[in-house]
């Protein structure tokens, strides 16, 4: 087991590169903790592929070190890296048992037959294979085969790390969320550090404990799904993460008042002047963005309200911008003309897409 680091890390698959788009990975420095569960989550072609197949040693970076602990392990073969990886498709030996799938890699490495025996049903108790175990795995249903393929992962109990890439992709959508909270008390129960990749937020938010977000090569927020709903670092975050998405309007701020077109909106910090050239943008979660009668409140046109089982969100425009917000249950409208109520705590001011904590009011400089 082991913590891993990831030190100045950058790759381009291109030979020569020069300018930062020709780097699949841009510089990245980053600590997985020991016993860690992490996601690794992001849309498909951000490098999550790139990152996983450097820690595992299938690509050798660019620039930068892999530490595992404190060796130096960037120019180590996979086989001496001590890693499991669970691929999306099921990789099992389909003329052998379940049981002898799950032996292999200790049988490989000539663990004591009964050590291998104890540890094969220890993991196929906790992966509920144990009724399956001497039957041939070439039967077997898709999510059946996927749980040989992880329970192989995670025999030996001395792997640095477990190393997930996209595992659920065959499983059906209703054996998906219950894979997922087995594979979460799996690692409550081992003490393995674990690393999801996955471009599915919610797979993403209910497995780890930490999300790393990346976005065209580059980590653009590291933190508790909490973290990553309530402070997005980036206004990708925002956009990505919640259903529907945060909602980013481009504004001006001066001081603590934020002006969208005409509308001034005071804030409950104070930031620095926001220069010219810099895209400055307003973002607040539907969640804190609350539709009540015209009247009070930023006037608005509601174009439809959805209902999305647990809430209703009216899609609505604001001087000709389209923005989400929350329906309460007892508003009762007058045509499509509406107001919005925000919530000043839960407004964020990005610049060139980065979050701008400004300063609390009576502190700051304007
Ligand atoms: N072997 C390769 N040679 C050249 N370019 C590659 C290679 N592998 C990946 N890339 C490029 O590197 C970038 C990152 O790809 P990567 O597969 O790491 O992303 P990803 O987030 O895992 O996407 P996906 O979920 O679709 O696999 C993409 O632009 C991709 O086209």
């Amino acid at each position: 087991m082991a913590r891993i680091t990831l030190d100045h890390l950058a790759h381009a698959y291109r030979a020569d590169p020069h300018t930062a788009d020709d780097y699949a990975l841009k510089e990245i420095n980053h600590v997985w903790s020991q016993g860690g569960a992490y996601a690794l989550l992001g849309p498909s072609g951000c490098g999550k592929t790139t990152l996983l197949n450097i820690i595992s040693g299938l690509v050798r970076p660019t620039r930068g070190r892999v530490l595992f602990d404190d060796l130096d392990v960037t120019d180590l073969a996979t086989e001496a890296r001590n890693i499991a990886q669970v691929f999306q498709f099921p990789v099992v030996y389909d003329t052998m048992s379940v049981r002898e799938n799950l032996a292999f890699p200790l049988k490989n490495r000539r663990v004591p037959r009964d050590t291998t025996a104890e540890r094969v049903e220890e993991i196929a108790r906790l992966l509920d294979l144990t009724r399956v175990l001497d039957r041939n795995a070439s039967n077997l249903t898709a999510d059946m085969k996927q749980k040989i393929s992880l329970g192989r992962g995670l025999v030996r109990p001395d792997v640095a790390a477990i190393l997930f890439d996209e595992p659920l992709t065959v499983i059906d959508p209703h054996l998906k969320w219950q894979l997922r909270s087995t594979l979460k008390e799996i690692h409550r129960t081992l003490d393995i550090t674990m690393i999801y990749v996955t471009h599915d937020q919610t797979e993403a938010l209910t497995f780890a404990d930490k999300v790393v977000v990346m976005h065209d090569g580059a980590v653009v927020q590291t933190g508790t799904p909490d973290e990553l709903f309530e402070r997005p670092a980036h206004t990708f975050v925002g956009h990505f993460i919640g259903s529907p998405g945060m909602n980013i309007l481009p504004c001006k701020v001066e001081g603590a008042t934020a002006f969208i077109g005409n509308q001034a909106i005071p804030l409950q910090r104070t930031y620095r002047a926001l220069y010219d050239g810099e895209r400055v943008e307003f973002g607040i979660r539907p969640e804190f963005v609350r539709l009540q009668p015209r009247g009070s409140g930023l006037p608005v046109q509601v174009r439809r309200i959805d209902d999305i089982g647990r809430a209703r969100i009216a899609r609505v425009e604001m001087n000709g911008r389209p923005l989400a917000a929350s329906v309460p249950e007892d508003i009762s409208l007058d045509g499509d003309e509406a107001a919005l109520a925000l919530d000043p705590r839960q407004i964020h001011i990005y610049a060139n897409g980065h979050l701008v904590p400004g300063e609390p009011i009576g502190e700051g400089r304007t």
